[in-house]
């Protein structure tokens, strides 16, 4: 039996050896790169934390002392070391564990926190809360990364904590551990990131203060006070090889750099700081991948969430295929050609949102500003206030934390900036945080904001051009990054805005049955489901509304000449195109009932895109069935010839809306 299988819970960890450590980082670094080389999943963030989240579960009493992570996606060794052993190998899939924490897997996880720079304000209230409580054997623990550093969020909370009593009996025991790899998913940017890589000490610093020591401790009686008096003047000496102002200016207390990969020095490191009682910074120098030659190598992302790969070579086992966001890449490069004022902001995913090939053409109009969205989002706004246009990727779910800076930013100054939203819809293996379903539905009350939602690469191309056009308001495209560019919806004719996908066949049995709006993605669920209920006599025209704020006007005219009209999106059902559609038909006062499919309003745990759109309906079979059970409905209401006995009623899961 291994080490690992002996580790049930974090104090099983205080009885081994340092040999027994050694061999448990080295057994969970397999376990993490066999398991994640099938799975797929985060494999570079969390080979680099093995020795510190040991340390970490060693020194401190999880649950009774919180240990967040951020970003959460670098807590597969934290689970590995709280009971999850068993069952690692589920990881992101359906019904198996999560890739982050989460509170329903063990009271060990406090915070999923996958949305970056969070978990420094979740600790300062945590240990806020001790306080007051009266718990001072409790200490808060913030594992945080280097890049989730750059976010707006973590220098609130910093501001917070240096903010509270440092010393005497009302400090707050809080540790943050900076796990400092020197990269986001590249390499991090910005002054932080160049501050941060000045405290890695200059080594003449570190071996003249070990000289200094061993001598003096090796002088009796003078030696050791000597020592105490010069380590008065340590803090001057670090400061002159590695100005470390910034924390220690902020009044915290820092101690560091220590090296991430060297247990017993963090443990050393983290049990001065537990000692110390208050708010303090444990600087710890990790690589990402360590300890995975192939991840080591990546000089691209040190293999951050690579798909399934070799273990043995790290190839990738899956050929890889051009996507919806290498439409987008491909249609960013060309625009950039075409005009100079494009230029391209993202927060600090420029591979991820396909930014790169602009980048490398084009370095002097691609900006990184960090995991900064609200800062992105803003800055954008004062770039097309001052002739560019702007266009900013952000994944869908990322775009939550800039609604005011869309809002308030852009909006109100009518600034041109196109936001390029990948990643809309359900995501899968990364769970709720990441599904990119509340875009449509809160960007619905920004005035004057217009979105598109291309069903595939083409459009996807015509429309982000499109926006392009736009330079007296923000402009959205929304689309599911990892769909397969090469699955083409062909329009059979474009009314006004809108391309018409399908038409009844001639031996409908009412042409005007059913109007579909199927918007985006959801173009090909929607002619899937037309060619089903047509074999049932059920004469469906499928309709992709393209832009979808504002809706196209065609919308209505189509909505007079059927007895209903159902809606389709990959994206919250809530305040969602369905019921703007619903709104408008309403004022229109067109009296036709409308059905609405969309994504319920709830968290939506992990699993494969595809089986999560099946669960929730949102395939051709799916809404096939729904709306035979509607046109069921509407036939025995109006006592109508086409009643057919075998259709199903609507499933409860979809509640569907009827205009009143
Ligand atoms: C608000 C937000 N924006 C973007 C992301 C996407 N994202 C996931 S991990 C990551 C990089 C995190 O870097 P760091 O905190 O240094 O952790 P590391 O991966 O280096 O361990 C980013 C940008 C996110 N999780 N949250
Ligand atoms: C942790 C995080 O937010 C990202 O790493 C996310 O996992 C990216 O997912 P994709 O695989 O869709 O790029
Ligand atoms: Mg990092």
């Amino acid at each position: 039996m291994g080490v690992l299988e002996r580790v049930r819970e974090p104090r099983h960890l205080n009885g081994l050896s340092a040999e027994e450590l050694d061999a448990l980082a080295a057994e969970i670094r397999d376990v993490i790169v066999t398991t994640v080389s099938r799975t797929s999943g985060h494999l570079g963030p969390n080979l680099g934390v093995v020795e510190l989240t040991l340390a970490v579960h060693r020194v401190f009493r999880s649950p009774r002392d919180p240990i967040l992570f951020d970003v959460g996606h670098q807590s597969y060794v934290h689970k590995l070391l709280t009971g999850r052993y068993d069952g690692f190998d589920s990881i992101r899939s359906k019904g198996g564990i999560s890739g982050y924490p989460s509170q329903d897997e063990s009271p060990h996880d406090w915070i999923e926190n996958s949305h970056a720079s969070a978990a420094l304000s979740h600790a300062d209230g945590m240990a806020k809360a001790f306080a007051v409580r009266g718990e001072r054997d409790r200490t808060v623990v913030a594992v945080v990364g280097d890049g989730a550093l750059t976010g707006g969020m973590a220098w609130e909370a910093l501001n917070n904590i240096a903010g509270g009593p440092q010393t005497g009996p009302d400090r707050r025991p809080l540790v943050i551990v900076v796990n400092d790899n020197g990269r986001s998913y590249s390499p991090t940017v910005g002054g932080l990131a160049t501050h941060l890589a000045g405290l890695r000490t200059d080594p003449r610093y570190e071996q003249a203060l070990d000289l200094v020591k061993r001598t003096l401790n090796r002088t009796p009686l003078v030696g050791p006070t000597t020592y105490e008096a010069l380590h008065g003047l340590k803090k001057g000496l670090k400061d002159l090889l590695a100005p470390q102002g910034m924390f220690e200016d902020l009044g915290l207390k820092y101690i560091g750099p220590v090296d991430g990969h060297d247990r017993s020095a963090i443990e050393h490191a983290l049990a001065q700081a537990k000692g110390f009682g208050g708010p303090v910074i444990v600087h710890c120098l990790t690589q990402k991948g360590y300890g995975y030659e192939a991840a080591v190598q990546d000089q691209v992302d040190h293999m951050h969430s690579p798909a399934a790969f070799d273990p043995v070579t790290g190839e990738p086992t899956a050929a890889p295929k051009r996507t919806l966001t290498h439409a987008f890449s491909d249609a960013l490069v060309d625009a950039g050609r075409r005009r100079q004022d494009v230029v391209a902001i993202t927060a600090a995913m420029l591979g991820p949102t396909g930014m790169e090939p602009f980048a490398d053409e084009f370095p002097d109009r691609c900006f990184d500003v960090g995991i900064a969205e609200q800062h992105a989002a803003a800055s954008a706004a004062g770039m097309a206030m001052t002739g560019l246009h702007p266009v900013v990727a952000i994944y869908s779910t990322f775009l939550n934390r800039a609604f005011d800076q869309v809002l308030m930013d852009c909006a109100l100054h009518r600034a041109g900036v196109t936001f390029v939203l990948d990643r809309a819809g359900i995501t899968g293996p990364d769970g709720p945080s990441h599904h990119g379903m509340w875009d449509t539905s809160i960007l619905q009350v920004v005035p004057g904001l217009r979105m598109a939602a291309p069903r595939d690469a083409d459009q996807l191309s015509e429309q982000f051009d499109e926006a392009l056009e736009v330079h007296d308001a923000p402009t959205v495209i929304r689309f599911p990054g990892k769909e397969p560019a090469d699955a083409a919806v062909k329009s059979i004719e474009r009314i006004g805005g809108c391309d018409i996908l399908a038409r009844p066949g001639p031996d409908a049995a009412a042409a005007g049955d059913v109007l579909l709006v199927a918007v985006g993605a959801m173009a090909a669920a929607g002619v899937d489901a037309a060619e089903r209920l047509q074999a049932q006599g059920v004469g469906v025209t499928v309709v992709d509304p393209r832009w979808i704020k504002p809706l196209d006007a065609a919308l209505v005219d189509l909505a007079r000449t059927h007895r209903l009209v159902v809606s389709a999106e990959d994206a919250s059902r809530t305040g969602g195109v369905g019921s703007v559609l619903a709104q408008l038909l309403r004022d229109c006062g067109v009296d036709v009932p409308v059905h609405t499919f969309g994504i319920p309003a709830r968290f939506i745990e992990h699993g494969k895109r595809a089986e999560i759109l099946a669960e929730l309906g949102l395939t051709g079979q799916g809404l096939a069935r729904e709306v035979s059970g509607l046109v069921a409905a509407l036939d025995s209401e109006s006592g109508s010839g086409s009643e057919q006995a075998d259709k199903p009623e609507p499933s409860a899961e979809h509640q569907h809306q009827k205009t009143v």
